[in-house]
């Protein structure tokens, strides 16, 4: 779908929340379902990006939808609303946050943009996403006061206000709004303090109410004193959740934590009441004679234990949203541009398409653009995670945020703003992050039950305990055991803490996941489909020979074919072009064509003008395969046929050109084998994919290219028409295999999308890049196999999250209300697989280094 058709469809729109306050996955569930409620209105909420993506339908206002996150306890502010790319959002997030991504680019290139307000005008005028924004009456502003306020408290200091005042009056600035959420969200700025004083408070704590040496006559009113603070202030977040969602009739897991904690605390305050003398004497605790005992050590480590998890968890997430922001700072601050012969140096934000800025040797492109003078090699490893410099020259095209590191270039600006390839990059990962795996709906659904469940097993737990045994001591600790083991935060963050960090690191090695159903298709992915020029070869054809037939010359043969190849961007093409080119006398021009027309997979037509001729003589030419030529009713005869065979034999992709009807010449070509091509299709055996190579070009050549690369003949497609190749992708299908298919260009799209995991390879064109699930900025075919490991790696990470999160609370529960867990270890345990998730997620951001 282009831009064009996703800025006129009606009927529903697309709103980016920022929400606060949401602790777990049942704040998760909570904010869906109550969304869900509201009809036609469909919303996905991401816990560690505190965001949600809601599709509204018109009859549905923007109000309404904060005034219902807010009414169930948290708060919302609205980030971007625009028109729904689809009626099915949550199926389709194509193009999900695409002015909010070109925000948050535009904000990561402010820095030196001096006056905000002037570059967020002159840019909203130039970048067709926010025309679009503007016209569809986007919300720019944040919904309510309060909110700007809050945000501006958590931001680090007056720096951070002043951004979220700017972002108040444009939506490309709200990025920074979402940048302090991650670096000083309410987490961890509120919770260090809390953390701190009560890790001080619950030592002495613990230590008195465990070690009988260390007692002294009241110990018990000196611990319940200490601990105060740390059960109320400490605890202060847990219960302020709880409590709001208590209004609601509503737990989540802060109620566990909340109802836990307290129920120590005052249990062991009233029988300390009831007996004021029972530390009367050290180790005399118990003797009191109700049966009782003390419990303040359990309620300050527990709140301790859980205030350190919310903290290492909320470091972690903004650790995990790291690489998206390190991705979006890539971009240029600067760009000189020059306007009537004089150099102007301006905010890369301002550029329009068109212009024509400077880059200097070791400055970033400002601006995908065109290269119109001077040559250089660009550095573009930041962005396609390849390492070895690109050869620029007159025509080349180049990427924003690449770096120029030799010549002084001059580039038209083709591409600004949502536009770039580095705007795609950003809202392709950030879609993908927001993007729920079926399986973390699952893990949603179950937590939003899960704990009045709990609730009601805790009370269990100390009816049966009590009638069973009489002993009201051991009847509380189980079940404030119950309640404590039993939080599912870990959880509600194995899925998105996972797929944050995966896709991030994907993000810096040039690959980009569409979103979480991409990882599953990795997995069971086990046939992979590999477009053989430009993907498994370097697809920069050189042209060996020219053979004249009919009596033409071959010099003839060449610039006539090289004339009509000009008008086409055929890697083919660009080879015959180029020997034409080179071949001319005095290098001159490229004959002229006219009437040109070119079948994809098949080859080219025109009308050349013979220079010199005088009297504009004209040749029809027609290059390209066999079936081709008989499409234009030129029959070779079998001599001529026995030729193309020998030269294909060889090796060869082997052209025909034909001039006026008849056969003239062929012309031989050779592609060479990519380097690390093999290498990678080893490797990619090693993981249980059988590779297959699928071609337009000839048998022969086909074979060579797969034996130099270790592919099976008959794995081999050859002379595959572009509509063949979707064929070729089902007919494995119909096989029982599960394909993945890797390509390049427009004639690829069709595949990719019929293709259980289609690949867009290399810069790729736009198409391939929009029907595929991943995509790989590079095109050595180790980057696929990487994309592939990678993908594989995040979902086994999520497994693994998701396994400890139901492992701990499956085992700990009956654990604990068998009697069998004190709830200080509970508490332990509970912060620990948090940790434990959050640690083993970001392990992937060592992946390949
Ligand atoms: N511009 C062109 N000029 C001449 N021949 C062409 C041109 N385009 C296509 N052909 C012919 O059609 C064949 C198939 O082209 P197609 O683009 O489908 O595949 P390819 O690029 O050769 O290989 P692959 O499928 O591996 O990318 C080519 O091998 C060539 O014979």
């Amino acid at each position: 779908m282009s831009n064009h058709d996703i800025l006129h469809q009606t009927g529903t729109r697309i709103i980016e929340l920022d929400i606060e306050g949401m602790t777990c996955a049942s704040c998760v569930a909570r904010v869906e379902r109550k969304l869900g409620k509201l009809d036609g209105v469909e919303a996905s909420v991401n816990l560690p990006l505190e965001s949600a993506h809601v599709t509204v339908p018109d009859n549905v206002t923007d109000q309404q939808i904060v005034d219902t996150v807010n009414a169930t306890g948290y708060k919302a502010w609205i980030r971007e609303s625009r028109p729904s790319p689809s009626t099915a959002p949550s199926a389709d997030h194509t193009h999900g946050r695409e002015t909010d991504m070109l925000g948050a680019l535009e904000s990561s290139t402010e820095g030196s943009a001096g006056d905000g307000g002037a570059v967020e005008h002159d840019h909203s005028n130039s970048a067709p996403g926010h025309d679009h924004s503007d016209g569809a009456g986007v919300m720019r502003q944040r919904a309510s006061k309060g909110g700007t306020t809050e945000h501006a408290e958590h931001g680090a200091g007056g720096g951070g206000a002043a951004e979220h005042d700017r972002s108040n009056s444009a939506p490309e600035h709200d990025h920074s709004a979402h940048e302090d959420h991650m670096h000083h969200g309410p987490a961890s700025r509120q919770l260090r303090p809390r953390l701190i004083a009560a890790a001080i408070l619950t030592v002495p704590v613990f230590a008195i109410s465990m070690i009988p040496a260390l007692q002294f006559p009241h110990w018990g009113w000196v611990a319940a004193l200490l601990a105060l603070p740390v059960v109320t202030w400490a605890a202060w977040p847990f219960h302020r959740a709880a409590a709001i969602n208590a209004r609601h009739f509503a737990s989540t897991m802060d109620t566990l934590v909340s109802i836990g904690v307290l129920a120590a605390y005052l249990y062991s305050a009233w029988q300390l009441f009831a007996n004021p003398m029972m530390t009367e004497h050290p180790g005399m605790e118990s003797t009191g004679g109700m049966g009782g005992g003390l419990y303040f050590e359990v309620a300050a480590v527990v709140t301790t234990f859980l205030l350190l998890g919310r903290y290492l968890e909320a470091n972690a997430k903004a650790k995990a949203g790291d690489a998206l922001k390190a991705l979006l700072n890539l971009g240029a601050k600067d760009a000189t541009v020059l306007r009537d012969g004089v150099e102007h140096k301006i905010p890369a934000e301002q550029l329009v398409a068109g212009d024509i800025f400077v880059v200097r040797p070791g400055e970033k492109i400002a601006t995908d653009g065109l290269v119109t003078s001077g040559s250089s090699a660009v550095d573009a490893s930041l962005v396609t995670g390849e390492s070895v410099p690109v050869e620029v020259g007159p025509g080349s095209q180049v990427t924003g945020a690449t770096i120029n590191t030799s010549g002084r270039l001059l580039v038209r600006a083709t591409r600004v703003g949502s536009e770039t390839t580095l705007a795609q990059m950003g809202r392709l990962v950030s879609q993908a992050q927001t993007g729920k795996a079926p399986i973390a709906r699952l893990a949603d659904r179950i937590s939003a039950v899960f704990v009045p469940v709990v609730l009601v097993i805790a009370l269990v737990t100390f009816v049966v305990w009590l009638a069973l045994s009489g002993d009201l001591n051991a009847s509380f600790t189980a079940a404030v055991a119950v309640l404590v083991i039993a939080c599912p935060c870990a959880l509600g963050l194995a899925t998105p803490v996972g797929l944050l960090t995966g896709t991030g690191r994907g993000a810096q090695l040039g690959i980009l996941i569409k979103g979480p159903q991409v990882l599953e298709d990795t997995r069971t992915v086990d046939a992979i489909l590999l477009d053989k020029t430009g993907t498994v070869t370097s697809g920069k054809l050189a042209v060996g020979h020219t053979l004249a037939l009919n009596g033409h010359s071959p010099a003839d043969v060449l610039s006539l074919a090289g004339a009509v190849e000009a008008a086409s961007e055929h890697p083919i093409a660009h080879a015959i072009a180029a020997a034409a080119k080179s071949a001319m006398p005095d290098a001159g021009p490229l004959l002229a064509v006219k009437d040109f027309s070119s079948a994809p997979g098949g080859g080219v037509r025109g009308m050349v003008a013979l220079n010199g001729a005088g009297n504009g003589t004209e040749r029809t030419v027609v290059a390209g395969r066999t079936g081709w030529l008989e499409l234009n009713g030129i029959f070779p005869d079998d001599a001529q046929r026995r030729a193309l065979a020998t030269e294909e034999a060889g090796g060869a992709t082997a052209i025909w050109v034909a001039v006026d009807g008849e056969p003239a010449g062929i012309v031989s070509l050779r592609d060479t084998v990519k380097a690390g091509s093999a290498a990678a299709i080893a490797k990619l055996k090693e993981l249980g994919i059988r590779p297959l190579l699928l071609t337009g070009d000839n048998a022969a050549v086909a074979a060579q290219v797969a034996t130099a690369v270790g592919i099976s003949p008959e794995d081999v497609f050859a002379g595959v028409l572009p509509e063949g190749k979707v064929d070729a992708v089902r007919m494995l299908q119909s096989q029982g295999s599960t394909v993945a298919m890797a390509g390049d260009g427009v004639n690829d799209a069709a595949a990719l999308a019929q293709a259980d995991l289609g690949i867009a390879m290399g810069s790729g064109t736009d198409v391939a890049i929009e029907a595929s699930d991943l995509t790989v900025m590079g095109s050595d075919l180790g980057q696929l196999v990487q994309a592939i490991e990678l993908s594989r790696k995040t979902l086994a990470t999520i497994k693994t999250n998701l396994f400890w999160a139901f492992f701990y609370n499956a085992i700990g529960i009956p654990v604990a209300a068998l009697g069998l867990l004190n709830p200080m270890i509970a508490g332990a345990a509970m912060a620990a697989s948090s940790v434990l998730v959050v640690a083993n997620s970001l392990r992937l951001r060592s992946f390949a280094k």
